[in-house]
């Protein structure tokens, strides 16, 4: 099990573009067109099972919402720094 980050850390570590949300780390990504999000959404999909640990993402128009936490530790750990930053590498 991966340890919990404090705030100091989390603010510290937090990717441009993300933002915190309680236990989470959220960012909107904004493409230009709807099937660039899905295209993404899957990208970001594979990156999770590779990682084994999954975001929630909301596909909206020309917006996907990804939001992460670290369920079995319940809140936010390395692993959700580590995975933020690898799904803006897919940009
Ligand atoms: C049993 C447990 O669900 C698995 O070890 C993985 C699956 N993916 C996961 N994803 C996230 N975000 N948090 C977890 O704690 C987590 N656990």
């Amino acid at each position: 099990m991966a340890d919990l980050l404090s705030d100091e850390e989390i603010e510290a570590q937090l990717p441009d573009e993300w933002e915190r949300d309680g236990d989470e780390i959220v960012r909107v990504y904004e493409f230009d067109a709807y099937l660039d999000g899905v295209g993404f959404a899957a990208g970001a999909g594979g990156v999770a099972q590779d990682a084994f640990h999954h975001p929630e993402m909301t596909i909206d128009w020309r917006e996907v919402e990804v939001r992460l936490t670290s369920h079995e530790e319940g809140g936010i750990t390395d692993k959700d720094v580590e995975l933020a930053e690898r799904f803006d590498d897919l940009l």
